[in-house]
C-alpha cells in the first residue's frame, strides 16, 4: 500500500523558554498507508489535538516534517492544505455555516480548498447529487435541502459535516472527538456513518476519541499518545483482539505506570 502520510520526528513545545514550558509532542514518527483508519487515544493533555493541529496546519511546525502523498507540507499554510485534508470537530457548529441552507453548505463543501463566495449558488444538477448523497445518511435530510442548517439538531449537523468533509474525497480526514458532544444513540449513528464513508471511499483517517470502546471497535490501527510520544501502536489482528482491560494492561506494560480507566476516558 502506498504511504499517504509521513510524520517525521515531530516536536511541539508551548511557552518555550518560560517556566511554563510544555513539551507536548516529543518526537512523533508515524506513517499512514492508504486506507488506514487510525484511532488515537491518550489522557487529557497528551497532545492529541496538537498532533491534529500540526497536520492540519493550524499550528506551525516547530521541528520535524509532514509529508502528504510525497509532498512536503510542513510549511504549507492551513488554507493550502484544506483541499487535501478535511477535519471534523467536536462541536457540530464548527463545520457548517449556520445561516446557510443544507444545499448551500454542501455547495460550499464542493469548493473546499478554492476561493468561495459568501452564499454559493446551487445548480439543478448539484441539487440532484446532494439529494442522493444525503439519502445515504438515512436521516431523511434529502427532503430538507432548503432548510437553514442552524435549525437542525447537533447529530444531523454532524452527519452533514461528515458528508461535507468527504464530498470532495480528501487525501486525509481528521476527526477530532467528533461524536463527543452527541447523545449516545446519535453518537452511534454518526460513528456508523463515519465507518461507512471511510470504508466506501477508502479514506485515510485519524480519529481522536476518549471512548476506548470506539477506539477499539473502529479502524484498523490504534495508537495511544503518552507524554508526547506514541506509547502504543497496534494494527491488524493485534488490534482486532483488543479489549479495554487488555489495552489498560498494555499501557501499564509500555509506560511502566498504573493508569485509571478514566484518566484516558474523561475529557
Ligand atoms: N496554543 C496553545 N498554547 C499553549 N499551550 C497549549 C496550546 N494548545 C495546547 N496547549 C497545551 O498542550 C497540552 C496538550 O494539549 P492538547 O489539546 O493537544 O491535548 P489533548 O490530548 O488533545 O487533550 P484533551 O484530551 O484534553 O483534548 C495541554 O497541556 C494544553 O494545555
Amino acid at each position: 500500500m502506498p504511504e499517504v502520510l509521513k510524520i517525521k520526528n515531530l516536536h511541539q513545545t508551548f511557552e518555550r523558554g518560560t517556566v511554563n514550558e510544555n513539551r507536548v509532542l516529543r518526537g512523533i514518527d508515524l506513517n499512514l498507508e492508504a486506507g488506514d483508519f487510525v484511532t488515537i487515544i491518550g489522557s487529557n493533555g497528551a497532545g492529541k489535538s496538537t498532533l491534529l493541529n500540526s497536520i492540519a496546519g493550524t499550528l506551525p511546525i516547530q521541528e520535524g516534517q509532514i509529508i502528504l502523498n510525497d509532498t512536503d507540507i510542513t510549511k504549507l499554510p492551513v488554507t493550502k492544505r484544506a483541499k487535501n485534508i478535511s477535519r471534523v470537530f467536536q462541536d457540530p457548529k464548527m463545520g457548517t455555516a449556520v445561516r446557510l441552507t443544507v444545499e448551500e453548505n454542501l455547495a460550499l463543501a464542493m469548493k473546499r480548498g478554492q476561493r468561495r463566495g459568501f452564499r454559493p449558488g446551487v445548480k439543478k444538477q448539484d441539487r440532484k447529487f446532494f439529494k442522493k448523497q444525503l439519502a445515504q445518511l438515512n436521516l431523511n435530510l434529502e427532503n430538507r435541502l432548503e432548510t437553514e442548517i442552524g435549525l437542525l439538531s447537533g447529530g444531523q449537523r454532524q452527519a452533514i459535516t461528515l458528508l461535507m468533509a468527504t464530498l470532495q474525497r480528501p487525501d486525509l480526514i481528521l476527526l477530532d472527538e467528533h461524536t463527543a458532544a452527541l447523545d449516545p444513540q446519535t453518537s452511534i449513528t454518526v460513528m456508523q456513518l463515519t465507518e461507512k464513508l471511510i470504508s466506501e471511499q477508502h479514506l485515510t483517517a485519524f480519529m481522536v476519541t476518549h471512548n476506548m470502546e470506539d477506539a477499539i471497535r473502529y479502524g484498523n490501527r490504534l495508537i495511544m499518545l503518552h507524554q508526547g510520544r506514541v506509547a502504543i501502536d497496534l494494527a491488524g489482528e493485534d488490534k482486532q483482539n483488543l479489549t479495554v482491560p487488555k489495552l489498560m494492561e498494555l499501557f501499564q506494560k509500555h509506560v511502566g505506570a498504573g493508569l485509571e480507566d478514566d484518566a484516558i476516558l474523561l475529557a
